[in-house]
Parts: C-alpha cells; structure tokens; sequence
C-alpha cells in the first residue's frame, strides 16, 4: 500500500484527505464532532471533543517514521492521527484554576462511506 484514504466528515465540511506523503496539520476552530471514516477497511470512527477548538491530523509516513524510536517503520500504513487541541488560544491556568477539556473516541459498528450508514445520523445526536 503506498496511500491511506481517509475522509474527515463535519456538520458544516466534507474533507477528503488522501495520505500520500507526511502530514502534520493544524486545522483551526474544528467542528466539535468529526467522522473518521476509513474507506479501505470501510469502517468509521466519531470523535467529540470538548474545550479544545482545534485539531492536529498528523501521519509521519515512511521516512519520518524510521526516525521515531518507539514507532514502527511500517506503523504509518494502519494509523492516524486526529488529536483535539488548543493550539491558537493556548489554555494557560493561574494556581488553582482549573480547565476541563474531553475527548470521546467511538467506533461505529459500519461504515458511512459502505452506504449503510447516513452521516447525518453519524453527526447528529
Ligand atoms: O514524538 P511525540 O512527541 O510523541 O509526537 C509525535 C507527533 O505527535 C503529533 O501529535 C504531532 O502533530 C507531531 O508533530 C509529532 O511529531
């Protein structure tokens, strides 16, 4: 395999995003919940997040990977990375403040892009 095809799905944006090479993004003001929907191996992922308004998509790919000791050279074929994040409006906290922040990850049991599933439904609720 020499590309991941993944399509990142919003209430407002549909992103396909086609890994050919690294990627390490930044995406501003996120929406809070995003489909991960993963069109080789037809399953979806939904993450909701909460307190954190950005989000990192991130895939070393094959040469970066061979530099990060505790990730395998062939690891990039079978992961992504979408990481909730505060990144222009870092959270900085006095003594005794106190910032919640959430992240819930699910696995939806078949996939949006197999046509069983609608990703209003995804989205929604
Ligand atoms: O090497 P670490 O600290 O585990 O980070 C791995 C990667 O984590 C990702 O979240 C970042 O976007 C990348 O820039 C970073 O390389």
């Amino acid at each position: 395999m020499d590309r991941q095809s993944f399509c990142l799905v919003s209430k407002k944006k549909k992103k396909n995003i086609v890994f050919e090479s690294e990627v390490d993004k930044i995406y501003l003001d996120a929406p809070p919940k995003i489909a991960i929907i993963d069109h080789e191996k037809k399953r979806t992922f939904v993450l909701r997040k909460d307190g954190l308004p950005d989000a990192v998509v991130w895939n070393p790919w094959d040469k970066r990977s061979k530099t990060i000791q505790d990730f395998g050279d062939e690891e990039y074929k079978q992961m992504l990375c979408v990481e909730p994040a505060a990144v222009e409006k870092p959270i900085t906290l006095k003594p005794g403040e106190e910032w919640k922040g959430r992240l819930e990850l699910s696995a939806v049991p078949s996939s949006y892009y197999s046509g069983q599933l609608d990703p209003d439904k995804v989205l929604h609720g």
